[in-house]
């Protein structure tokens, strides 16, 4: 990595990217020349109606879903640049991505589950790493425990553990408290939000719930593949007032 690349503004950037799904008997738009920068240090909501793009743009900022225009920048540099070798080992390395059902292994502890990026690119952490990674949750007495021994919101964050382990330029998080409930949503947000005052580091969050955008420092809305607009700082109230005139326009 240059320091030219990470010394870039954005921790991910997305450049005109179109992308269309052709697997059907009509094409769907998934994206359509989305640009759009998130910035170091900051926490971004992504938000729409259903089928308006969200997961497909989530999956386009880590490289696992192919474009076919534009160009997407990780930590400064170009996916579409890379060979496949290098795109898997850039996205274990930069890049952290938090599921709604978690995908923990069952039958590993919390600090092997957290152990694994590193174990599966050759490298074995040691254990003082992986228990700052799980204090870092708020979860170091809970290292022992296996998935099925803990609460949901515990096994969301040993998941935003195992994807911090790597220290990623972006955390990408697809509906995080979707399976919680809300006291254990609210603090899996809390803990986003805060890995955001990483000056290196970008959040984005897809969502459905506008008290959950509330946490990030911005909004971004998309409608049928478009962006369609933003708020900073936003507030639940005018994040709820924004999809309601949203989804009225997509009837
Ligand atoms: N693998 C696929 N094959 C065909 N079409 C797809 C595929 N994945 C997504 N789509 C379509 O692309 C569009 C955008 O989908 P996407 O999942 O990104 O939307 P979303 O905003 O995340 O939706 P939701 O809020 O319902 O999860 C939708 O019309 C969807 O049906």
């Amino acid at each position: 990595m240059t320091a030219t690349a990470r010394g870039s503004e954005f921790a991910v950037e997305l450049r005109s990217v179109s992308k269309t799904y052709r697997s059907g008997p009509e094409p769907v738009v998934g994206l359509d020349e989305v640009s759009l920068g998130f910035p170091r240090g900051t926490f971004t909501a992504i938000m729409g109606p259903s089928g308006s793009g969200k997961s497909t743009l989530l999956r386009a900022a880590a490289g696992l879903e192919g474009i076919d225009d534009g160009q997407v920048l990780v930590d400064g540099t170009e996916l579409g640049g890379l060979k496949d070798k290098e795109l898997t080992v850039l996205r274990r390395e930069r890049i952290g991505f938090v599921f709604q059902s978690f995908n923990l292994l069952p039958s590993l502890t919390a600090a092997q589950n957290v152990a694994l990026p590193p174990k599966l690119a050759g490298r074995r952490p040691g254990k003082a790493e992986v228990l700052a990674a799980l204090a870092s949750v708020g979860l170091a007495e809970r290292a022992g425990h296996r998935p099925g021994e803990l609460s949901g919101g515990q096994q969301q964050r040993v998941a935003i553990a195992r994807a911090l382990i790597s220290r990623p330029a972006v955390v990408l998080a697809d509906e995080p408290t979707g399976a919680l409930d809300t006291r254990s949503g609210r603090e899996v947000l809390a803990l986003l939000r805060g890995l955001a005052d990483d000056p290196g580091r970008a959040v984005v969050m897809v969502t459905h719930d506008p008290v959950s955008a509330s946490y990030a420092d911005r909004v971004v809305f998309l409608t049928d593949g478009h962006l369609a607009g933003s708020i900073d700082d936003p507030t639940a109230e005018q994040v709820a007032a924004r999809m309601t005139s949203l989804e009225a326009l997509a009837c």
